[in-house]
């Protein structure tokens, strides 16, 4: 593999392309064959520094535009990202190792629905008229928080970008955005797309690096929010770091979330749910549905049905269209995963099929089906972020809500059944931010997406992410004279 995927320079601040090599290098590993395909380095302080200072300096200019002025921006970036859909694509792959089939439809794509959606809502933006006694009243207006620090996650890197980008700049903000150091790669193409689309320079910057550029970023007086896309343990240091500063915060964490199968459901289309929500993206998904309960009564031919259609898996080249799983991230993520595996057997779970680390250069590794297994295990209680399904048993209704709550996280939770109050009252009470009725994983633009408990605080996407980006300034107008005691 050449250095075709190489980009024009690590970083794009101030509206430009920018280098410099005294930064740690990064090499960019393509997951399918174990290739360097292009090296970065990490941000140093001076150009921390210069994108932060470019970024405060756009966000005036920015937020002086009206809001359909922004959102006519955003609006031609969407459309710009759409018509380069598998230049990114591709790009994407190459970064994460996930499938072609995927990255066509979810990644970029995503990304656009966000810039679109976004943009729409930017014009609709305002304050409110509170009326008072006397002809005294109060007048709110909705402002932009100022500059936004985005830290990226590996397994969605545009999307997040795109997710975090949107919101942020519809509202009048500026972003300095820090993808993973796993994939740096498709950021840079956004900040490009953004510049085209005709933002200022210095709206949307990007900064490479691993976690000591993001605590640099969170820490900087310059900053007004932090949002996030990573595990618990980074939301735990970066929410913490953000306190001290009284920095807005989105997190978006970690999950081990449950899907709920009764007997009564659909099977096939349970079983496609847990199929989708346990090896999409190579099982790299936060919101997967990693512990499946499934009722006594139609246990057996669940898990049978789960491994006769795991036989339908097209493991191999992601760039090939009818590949459905790609490889692992990296050799490292392979290696957690194998050894959650080999927990799962060792604590005595059943393993029904997969599982096994395949040869060659590539990180690949073959999903695997967990039976038999208990709440207590490893594999049924810690994020793994690989494809690792487990379907644990359950009676009855009361016992199985009492154990899908059972855990720190809270991100999302799906119930299948074709008993139409159970849906909604398992529904109403499960612990968790995202919550599915006979479907699962599905993140639209226009629904609220994050998690509840460990799992993060705040929102993504839909109106909700508004309240996010923004502040409420209170103007209160006195029309009558004012009096004091003295
Ligand atoms: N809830 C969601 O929307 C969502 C989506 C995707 C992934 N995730 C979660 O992300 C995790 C996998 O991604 P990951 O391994 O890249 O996560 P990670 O927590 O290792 O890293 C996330 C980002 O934080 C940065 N970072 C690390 N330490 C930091 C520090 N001290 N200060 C500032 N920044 C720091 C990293 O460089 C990276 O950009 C999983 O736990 C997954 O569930 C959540």
């Amino acid at each position: 593999m050449t250095l075709t995927y190489q980009p024009t320079a690590s970083h794009f601040v101030n509206g430009r392309y920018v280098e410099d090599t005294d930064g740690a290098r990064i090499d960019v590993i393509y997951p399918h064959t174990g290739a360097v395909i292009a090296t970065v380095h990490a941000a140093t302080p001076a150009l921390i520094d210069e994108a932060l200072a470019s970024a405060k300096a756009a966000q005036v200019e920015w937020a002086a535009r009206s809001g359909t002025e922004r959102g006519r921006v955003l609006r031609y970036a969407a459309d710009i990202m759409r018509q380069r859909n598998r230049e990114l694509s591709h790009l994407e792959t190459h970064d994460t190792g996930k499938p072609l089939s995927e990255t066509l439809v979810a990644d970029a794509a995503s990304g656009a629905d966000a810039l679109e959606y976004f943009g729409g809502l930017a014009g609709t933006l305002t304050g409110e008229h509170i009326p008072l006694s006397d002809g005294d009243f109060v007048y709110t207006r909705r402002e932009p928080l100022g500059v936004c620090v985005g830290l990226g996650a590996w397994n969605y890197p545009i999307q997040i970008a795109s997710w975090k980008a949107a919101p942020a700049l519809a509202c009048g903000n500026a972003v300095v955005f820090k993808p993973s150091e796993m994939t740096p790669l498709s950021a840079l193409k956004l900040a490009e797309i953004l510049m085209e689309a005709g933002a200022p320079a210095g709206l949307f910057n990007v900064l490479q690096g691993a976690g000591d550029v993001g605590a640099a970023l969170v820490t900087d007086p310059r900053v007004a929010k932090v949002s996030l896309t990573g595990s618990v343990p980074t939301g735990r240091k970066v929410y913490a770091a953000a306190a001290d500063g009284i920095r807005h915060v989105t997190m978006e964490l970690g999950g081990k979330s449950p899907i709920v199968v009764f007997d009564d459901a659909h099977l096939e289309n349970a079983v496609s749910a847990a199929i989708n929500g346990n090896f999409y993206s190579t099982g790299q998904i936060c919101s997967n549905g990693t512990r499946v309960f499934v009722h006594d009564a139609i246990y057996d031919a669940f898990v049978a049905r789960v491994a006769q259609r795991m036989d339908g898996a097209v493991i191999g080249d992601p760039m090939d269209e009818a590949t459905t799983v790609g490889p692992m991230v990296s050799a490292r993520q392979r290696e957690i995963v194998a050894g959650y595996i080999t927990a799962g057997r060792e604590e005595g779970a059943r393993l029904v099929k997969g599982g096994a680390m395949l040869d060659g250069d590539g990180f690949y590794i073959e999903p695997a089906l967990f039976a038999d297994v208990t709440d207590e295990m490893r594999i049924a209680r810690e994020e793994i972020f690989g494809p690792v399904m487990s379907v644990l048993r359950f009676h009855e209704e009361a016992e199985v809500v009492a154990r899908a709550n059972a855990t720190e996280f809270g991100l999302a939770a799906g119930v299948f059944t074709s008993d139409l109050t159970r849906a909604h009252r398992v529904a109403a009470a499960f612990e968790a931010g995202t919550c599915y009725i006979n479907a699962y994983n599905l993140t639209p633009v226009e629904a609220p997406f994050g998690g509840v408990k460990a799992s993060g605080v705040g929102r993504e996407n839909s109106k909700a992410a508004i309240e996010h980006y923004t502040q409420i300034k209170t103007v209160y107008v006195g029309m009558n004279d004012t009096e004091a005691a003295f």
